[in-house]
């Protein structure tokens, strides 16, 4: 049953663009950097739901310092493939932000809108430092800026679901990151 889910998934992508291997190592990559950056410091590490979500899972097995989680979900996308512009808080952390090394963990930077609106909020709730972590960078629809510190990948500009990554929620659970298929949404919006 789950293989034939997989097989109607993997219909509606164009083509592969990162597998389980590709995805492992980069992962591993960004945390040796985060963990040679961060030595002695105890950061609070916030997973932006839900599309991080694998992403962060993996990525914070590959950092050998001291961490605190913490997971903040926002929301622009509802289920379409353009960004409302609006960005909403549905569910906020638990933990004290000042003082705190914040690094922020995301799947993708696409307009930059999520990512302006959280350090700008990180910095008014008076955090130490915040940096931004992301394992898919696509600079060509950014909106506003933003400045990323650690990128797996850069991106074209297509709509990519996987690993994480959701069209009308579905896909997240696919292992691999691909580009979706425009017909499937074409219709829909
Ligand atoms: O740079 P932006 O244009 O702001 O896009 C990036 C954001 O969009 C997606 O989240 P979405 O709002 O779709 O919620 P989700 O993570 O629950 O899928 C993604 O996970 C990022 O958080
Ligand atoms: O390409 C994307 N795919 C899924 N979610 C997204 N949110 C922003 N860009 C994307």
């Amino acid at each position: 049953m789950l293989k034939e889910l997989r097989a109607m998934m993997h219909q509606d992508i164009e083509s592969i663009l990162y597998d389980q291997a590709a995805i492992q190592q980069v992962t591993a990559k960004l945390g040796k950097q985060v963990t040679a950056d961060y030595q002695g410091k105890n950061p609070l590490v916030i997973c932006v739901l839900k599309g991080a979500v694998l992403f962060m899972a993996d990525l914070v097995r590959q950092i050998d310092t001291h961490l605190e989680m913490d997971f903040m979900d926002v929301s622009s996308y509802g289920n379409s493939t353009v960004s409302s512009g609006e960005v909403k808080i549905v569910k906020d952390v638990n933990t004290q932000i000042a003082g705190r090394d914040v690094l922020i963990v995301e799947d993708i930077v696409d307009t930059g809108r999520t990512l302006h609106y959280l350090v700008d909020l990180f910095k008014y709730r008076q955090a130490k430092s915040v940096k931004i972590c992301t394992l898919l960078d696509k600079p060509a629809t950014r909106v506003v800026p933003v400045q990323v510190d650690y990128a797996g990948f850069k991106v074209p500009d297509a709509f990519l679901v996987g690993y994480g990554l959701d069209y009308a929620e579905r896909y997240r659970n696919l292992p691999y990151i691909g580009i979706l298929k425009s017909a499937v949404y074409q219709l829909k919006q």
